[in-house]
């Protein structure tokens, strides 16, 4: 019961996940969109991985109040500053600097792990006492999402320990497909709600609504993985700063049974203190082109890159400027698809340059962006 009477008291916490490119910003950007009023009483948390900004470019229209983590993913080393973002929230809606706050959204990277996110809002005290985790959307894509599963821990884990599965990009796929990633997705957790990314905007109040998030109802195996998570944290914490009574601080990289860190190609292997035992496969690379370059060589130099990498493109973004009358561009490929150039609305803060970041798996990225800029540029 006092429980219960102080959850209502905290702020629901909601996290959007879902693969590299599943989806969650469109998801996030069209839920505000659709409701405006939402916007001045949620504040979002983007953790982006690569290095545009571009997620905070799309979204910087959706919501008033955005924080970004940008160092690295806030499932692992970024958890203190998932916490310092909450507990800033916090102290800003208690000091009157914030009027509303009626809930948070978390958008985490495409390789985020939640049960660390999960533990993270139970566990930690200050934290769990002011916010109350009410729900783990995960977004899969219709297309490349049953791939993903069979190849990335990260995106099975996002499937089993949500409550609520968007899945996205039905329009690219037939129905055959989508029924059978339905019945794949319901086998590996049969306690989510799973919904159509059109039916989920239909009724987004029932899409966001609060509800406690109860690991039991999602099987064996997420029990099992925030038993462990919990257990890793009892053993050991990580996060120096971190208040929970009894953990004992060092370094994290280990905690976790992760022992490999994300290559980065900027010509020298680059820890970004995010570790999974798999992801020494994947890498991530940003690159510049000169000014002026025209936006649809771009686009079409990466429609020729996608083309050509497929699967070993887990995803391309790009931020290409205004050129002339028209409107800069957002640019989005996952796998062998280049989605149609998302246009923006011009603002101040968007590179001056074209930018493009790759994540490839067993892939050179710089060099395939470089294989881009090639044909882009002659
Ligand atoms: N056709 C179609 N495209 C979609 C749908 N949902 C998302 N997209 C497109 O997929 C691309 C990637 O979408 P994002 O929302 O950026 O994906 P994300 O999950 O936030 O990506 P990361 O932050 O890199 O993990 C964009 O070009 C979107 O417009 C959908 O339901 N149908």
């Amino acid at each position: 019961m006092a429980d219960r009477i102080m959850a209502e008291r905290r702020i629901p916490v909601l996290v959007i996940t879902g693969f590299l490119g599943a989806g969650k910003t469109s998801l996030i950007a069209d839920i505000f969109r659709r409701r405006p009023d939402l916007a001045p009483a949620t504040a979002l948390v983007v953790n982006e991985f690569g290095e545009t900004g571009i997620d905070h470019a799309l979204l910087r229209a959706a919501s008033e109040r955005q924080v970004a983590i940008d160092a690295g993913c806030i499932c692992c080393t970024m958890r203190s500053d998932l916490t310092d973002a909450l507990m800033r929230l916090h102290l800003d809606h208690a000091r009157g600097v914030v009027d509303r706050l009626d809930r948070v959204i978390i958008e985490t990277t495409g390789l985020a792990d939640p049960a660390p996110i999960i533990h993270t809002l139970a566990a930690h005290p200050l934290v769990a006492a002011r916010f109350a985790l009410s729900g783990i959307i995960a977004c899969i894509d219709a297309e490349h999402g049953a791939g993903q599963i069979d190849r990335h821990e990260e995106a099975l884990r996002q499937v089993v320990l949500a409550d609520r599965i968007v899945i996205t990009k039905t329009d690219l796929t037939d129905i055959a497909a989508t029924t059978a990633l339905v019945a794949r997705i319901a086998a590996l957790n049969a306690g989510a709600r799973i919904m159509d990314r059109r039916a989920a905007l239909d009724a987004i109040d029932r899409l966001i609504s609060p509800l406690p998030y109860a690991p039991d109802a999602h099987g064996d195996t997420a029990r099992a993985w925030l038993a462990a998570e919990a257990a890793a944290n009892r053993m050991a914490c990580a996060d120096g700063r971190c208040a929970v009574p009894g953990h004992r601080h060092h370094h994290h990289d280990h905690e976790h049974g992760h022992d490999q860190g994300y290559r980065h190609g900027h010509g020298h292997d680059h820890d970004h203190g995010h570790h999974h035992a798999a992801d020494a496969r994947i890498a991530t690379a940003m690159r510049t082109l000169p000014a002026g370059t025209p936006q649809d060589r771009i686009v079409r130099a990466a429609e020729h890159l996608a083309a050509a990498m497929g699967s070993g493109l887990l995803r391309l973004k790009g931020l290409l400027p205004a050129e002339g009358e028209r409107p800069p561009l957002a640019l989005h490929g996952v796998q062998h698809r280049l989605y149609p150039p998302m246009p923006l609305n011009a603002d101040a803060s968007l590179p001056d340059k074209p930018t493009l970041v790759a994540i490839t798996l067993d892939a050179d990225p710089a060099a395939a962006l470089n294989r881009l800029a090639r044909e882009a540029l002659s």
